[in-house]
């Protein structure tokens, strides 16, 4: 049954230009939840689902990157073409190729189907968001379209529930009847003559099927005449960026001491039931105080995704690239760079691969290079376990939290820092032609749906929480076994953990990390920080929790070090490739282990020169 199945399933291949709304009509579809956001380059590999019609035909359909022509310039076009061609090995050739088109932009997309056209394979023409356009009394006429373009024609709302009523008949119609043999189509890349060709053939369709009334001054028109105002746009944008950390950092705190309320309370118990002793001290501080450590920051992470999710939706992230894209393109950077580094703030993984967006290879590479600089949400725990633990809870500049204001600093340095490498980056390659002029679409502001935002946090707060079961709890196993044994001898005065093998490593590390002012318990997490930047906030609050009596690991870092260590561990984060995922990233997209080497070694170096550096001056201003 399943073979004959898998034999008869069609391969149905979502094509359309970017932000048109395939990804959200594959999740409709399929009933998978894939990423959706309201600006171009979402989605950069291919995604597979299953499915079935409501007649019972199996579908495999595959979601694909957006393009404006199977001319593939990036990575990710590269990677439609392919599929839609039948090129690549992994992928079937699809048997019918849906074409998306938003159906309140059409022009691109009907010079796109020509393009598809001719490579012979069954279509079926999709107008998505026909409540839109259908809202802006943009008037398609359905028959005619269908006639031009000697194509099925059929109008949906990708994103409402029984917006997809009209496609599921309309595929269930064609498959019934049996979708014809694609014809042998030999696909030649199009010229630049012919390319204009089928544009004026996209605009006579257009002008026979579509009416548009004339649009005074849309919504967003308005809206953007202030966010792109180049005075008031750029004062908008980092007003926003102050507001998120300010958010992070005071929205969070009551979620944060409940959560920490709740370890508190945990640990207390296990003290009450379980005798004093190794089984006390595994359970209480490696597992509760490592592992709680870490989790406390929940909070603080789904603040900033919240935010992200949002400007993401409403379609704000493509105009801060626009804002940008003058100070980026000074440092070198590719305008198209905006959207891969600001999605590394969430993680620099997402934000790597975004950068398959970008079609010259060395802006491409320089993006990738810089991307990990870019204050990933892993870096969080790290930063507030330090402020609170030394910058006072209090306001400056009338009104302002001084922690966030630290906060912002530390994102600042990596950016800052990110432009600077750019820069040394363009100098080093000697490359003086003039950047690629920014083409970005720019999409419509839309409301976010709360369905999509409420899915996207639990989705990270999942991934959060799993990573600290699971990476995180191993980690701290292995470092509570460190701290522990071996048990020292008969008759030893002081903390026992001082007998322990991380204490061994820890000062065998510490000549080397003794010029930046690293003590040997900053030693002990570096290492399996590796892995994981927050591994090192837990271990740290295992290594103080089994030396010593203080209360909480913040209390023991302001007793334990001096102000002048603590800056310069904030700066050693801000650069340090502590990310063994991100790393291998790196290597995965750029097609080998040099550039690898060549982040893990760039930054290493600046991490200890920043270190260096912060904590000498920090001592001479007598920290
Ligand atoms: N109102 C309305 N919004 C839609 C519709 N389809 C998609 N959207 C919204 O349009 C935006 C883009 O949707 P995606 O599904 O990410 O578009 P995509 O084509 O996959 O984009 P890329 O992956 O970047 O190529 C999101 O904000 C969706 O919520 C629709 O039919 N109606
Ligand atoms: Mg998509």
């Amino acid at each position: 049954m399943a073979s004959k199945d898998a034999a008869a399933e069609l391969q149905i291949a979502l094509v359309g230009a970017p932000n048109c709304g395939k990804t959200s009509l594959f999740n409709a579809l399929t009933g998978a939840n894939q990423r959706v956001g309201n600006y171009s380059g979402v989605t950069v590999e291919r995604k597979i689902g299953r499915t079935r019609t409501p007649a019972g035909f199996a579908l495999a359909v595959i979601d694909l990157p957006g393009t404006h022509s199977l001319r593939a310039r990036s990575p990710d076009e590269a990677v439609t073409r392919e599929v839609v061609l039948g090129q690549r090995a992994d992928t079937a050739p699809p048997d019918l190729i849906v074409m998306v088109a938003d159906a309140t932009n059409l022009r691109g997309a009907l010079r796109l189907v020509q393009e598809l056209k001719a490579t012979g394979r069954p279509i079926l023409f999709v107008l998505n968001m026909i409540d839109i356009a259908r809202h802006r009394g943009i008037r398609i006429d359905e028959a005619r379209l269908a006639a031009e373009l000697g194509l099925p024609v059929v109008a949906s709302t990708a994103v409402r529930r029984g917006g997809m009523e009209a496609l599921w008949t309309r595929l269930d119609e064609m498959i019934g009847a049996g979708l014809p043999a694609p014809r042998p189509g030999a696909w030649a890349e199009p010229s630049a003559t012919s390319l204009r060709a089928l544009q004026r053939e996209a605009d006579r369709v257009l002008a026979a099927a579509v009416t548009a009334p004339p649009r005074p001054r849309t919504l967003t028109g308005r809206v953007d005449g202030w966010l792109l105002h180049p005075v008031f746009g750029p004062i908008f944008l980092l007003a926003l960026l102050f507001a998120m950390f300010q958010a992070v950092f005071a929205g969070a705190a009551p979620a944060m001491e409940l959560i920490d309320a709740g370890f508190g309370l945990a640990g207390e118990l296990v003290t009450r039931v379980v005798p004093d002793g190794l089984l006390r001290s595994f359970l209480v501080d490696g597992i509760i105080g490592g592992v709680g450590s870490v989790i406390i920051f929940l909070p603080q992470i789904l603040i900033l995704f919240l935010f992200i999710l949002l400007l993401e939706d409403l379609g704000y992230m493509a105009r801060a690239a626009f804002l940008m894209d003058r100070i980026m393109g000074a440092a070198g950077l590719h305008g198209r760079a905006f959207i891969p580094l600001l999605s590394s703030f969430a993680c620099a993984i997402p934000g790597i691969m975004a950068a398959r967006v970008i079609g010259d290879r060395r802006d491409r590479l320089t993006t990738i290079l810089i991307a990990p600089l870019m204050t990933c949400s892993a870096r969080i725990p790290v930063y507030t376990l330090i402020i609170s633990a030394f910058v006072p809870q209090k306001t400056v500049l009338g009104g302002l939290g001084l922690q966030g204001l630290v906060m912002f600093g530390l994102y600042a340095a990596g950016i800052i820092s990110a432009l600077g490498v750019s820069l040394a980056a363009r100098l080093l390659f000697r490359r003086h032609e003039a950047a690629a002029p920014l083409m970005l679409d720019l999409p419509d502001y839309k409301l976010p749906r709360l369905k999509g935002v409420a899915l996207g946090l639990w989705q990270r707060a999942w991934a959060f929480l799993r990573r600290a079961g699971t990476t995180i709890f191993l980690a701290m196993v292995v470092i509570w076994l460190l701290a522990t044994f071996p048990l020292p001898p008969e008759g030893h005065t002081g903390p026992a953990i001082e007998t322990s093998f991380a204490a061994q490593i820890g000062h065998l590390a510490a000549p080397l990390l003794a010029p930046i002012g690293f003590n040997w318990q900053i030693a002990v997490a570096l290492v399996p920080g590796m892995a994981a930047r927050e591994i090192a906030v837990a271990a740290l609050a295992t290594v103080y929790a089994v030396a010593g009596t203080e209360a909480s690991v913040a209390m023991a870092l302001s007793s334990q070090w001096s102000l002048a260590t603590a800056l310069a561990f904030l700066a050693w984060y801000v650069f340090a490739p502590q990310c063994i995922s991100t790393l291998a990233v790196i290597k995965r997209e750029t097609g080998g282990a040099r550039w690898m080497w060549v982040a893990l070694g760039y930054m290493f170096a600046l991490a200890y020169l920043a270190a260096f550096l912060t904590y000498h001056i920090a001592r001479a201003f007598g920290a």
